[in-house]
């Protein structure tokens, strides 16, 4: 493969002695919708801001195709960042609005009328020049605020929580305009935010963050699939995460009970975490499964009912299916042993990094 597009090297920042990132590296290739996935803090926005050149790291390199870029100023960038507040100029129509970046560098009248044109019909918004501000909705806004970047034709547009002020259904749509606009583009999208269906629509890559460490990065399917650790499999989606022995090879313990799987190379009589998706748990008549137990709680939740399943050693399992098992009802758990992820436990309470680089 070619060398990435955006390369950060050993970034570490601190906020008032306060470390937020350590160590962070992450490489990102030309034209792939990259996602910054993590709980509130963990340092998302301060990696796209390093990225921005609004903020300088404490130690480290940004390399941006091939050239270190960490003293460069924002506007001496081939990026263009977009924020979840969408910062358009109340007092100025929608052309002024598109038209600022131009401006200030001197484009010609009619480079830029074209410009504004073009950059309205990509984000549906033909039509809309003499219109104000304050006329548009809050999904208008921010594809205003999209075109506005997109006029300067930038290689990577830095968003940030773009789409969270902004209504579940409108929300959906902006994820597909957004997904159709980096394929017409063809530029690199840098995105944050710490909502994982998003990240799992949207992406190509999504990078797990935690307390400033990466924790996996890889595509949606591999970080939904195939988590590294127990974070990423809480983070994304929902899981049943249960303290499990190795038997050997393909085999493990589960609170008494042996779980065909497919992991190997984890020693013998071995703890481990096992992860199994709600969705994986097949429930069939208690002699059928690989261990038996009682159907405590029931919701129906639209596309499937979730059902709480208990077994004897007290452990409660989330339970997806579209047929419905009533509260009090014995059932077996069986699992499908692809579907059965076995994780390393953690050598220590510390949070660990893991190596990102593919
Ligand atoms: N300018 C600053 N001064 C002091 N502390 C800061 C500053 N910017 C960020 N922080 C702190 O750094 C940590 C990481 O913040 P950051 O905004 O990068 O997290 P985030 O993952 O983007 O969170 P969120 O989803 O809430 O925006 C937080 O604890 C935050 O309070």
């Amino acid at each position: 493969m070619g060398q990435p597009l955006i390369d950060l090297r050993n970034i570490t920042k601190s906020f008032d002695g306060t470390m937020v990132l350590d160590d962070l590296n992450l490489s990102v290739k030309e034209n792939t919708f990259v996602t910054l996935l993590g709980p509130s803090g963990c340092g998302k926005t301060t990696t796209l801001r390093i990225i921005g050149g609004f903020e300088r790291p404490g130690k480290g390199q940004v390399i941006f195709d091939g050239q270190d870029i960490t003293n460069l100023p924002p506007n001496k960038r081939q990026l263009n960042t977009v924020f979840q507040k969408y910062a358009l100029f109340n007092h100025m129509s929608i052309a002024e609005n598109i038209a600022f970046g131009l401006k200030i560098k001197n484009k010609p009248k009619p480079y830029i009328q074209d410009k504004i044109k073009y950059a309205l019909k990509l984000v549906n918004l033909d039509g809309f020049e003499n219109r104000s501000v304050s006329s548009l909705s809050g999904g208008q806004q921010q594809r205003i605020a999209i075109a506005r970047a997109i006029v300067n034709e930038p290689r990577v547009l830095l968003l940030d929580e773009p789409l969270g002020a902004l209504d579940l259904k409108l929300r959906q749509d902006m994820q597909y305009e957004l997904i159709r606009l980096k394929n017409e583009l063809g530029i690199t999208f840098i995105y944050v935010t710490h909502d994982q269906e998003e990240a799992l629509t949207m992406s190509d890559t999504i990078v797990v963050m935690n307390q400033g460490y990466i924790q996996q990065m890889g595509s949606p399917e591999n970080i939904y699939n195939e988590p590294e650790n127990a974070f990423v499999a809480d983070f994304i989606g929902e899981s049943n995460i249960v303290p499990g022995i190795m038997l050997r090879d393909e085999l493990v313990d589960i609170f008494g009970a042996k779980f065909a799987c497919v992991d190997k190379g984890f020693g013998i009589n071995k703890p481990v975490d096992v992860v199994i998706r709600p969705e994986d748990i097949d429930l069939v008549s208690p002699d059928q499964g690989s261990i038996a137990g009682v159907v405590t709680h029931l919701i129906f939740k639209g596309v499937h009912y979730e059902m709480e399943v208990m077994t004897p050693d007290g452990f409660e399992w989330l339970v997806h299916s579209t047929d419905m098992f009533p509260v009090g009802q014995n059932v077996g758990i069986h699992v499908d042993p692809f579907d059965i992820q076995i994780m390393n436990k953690p050598a220590s309470e510390d949070e660990e990094a893991v190596g990102i680089n593919e």
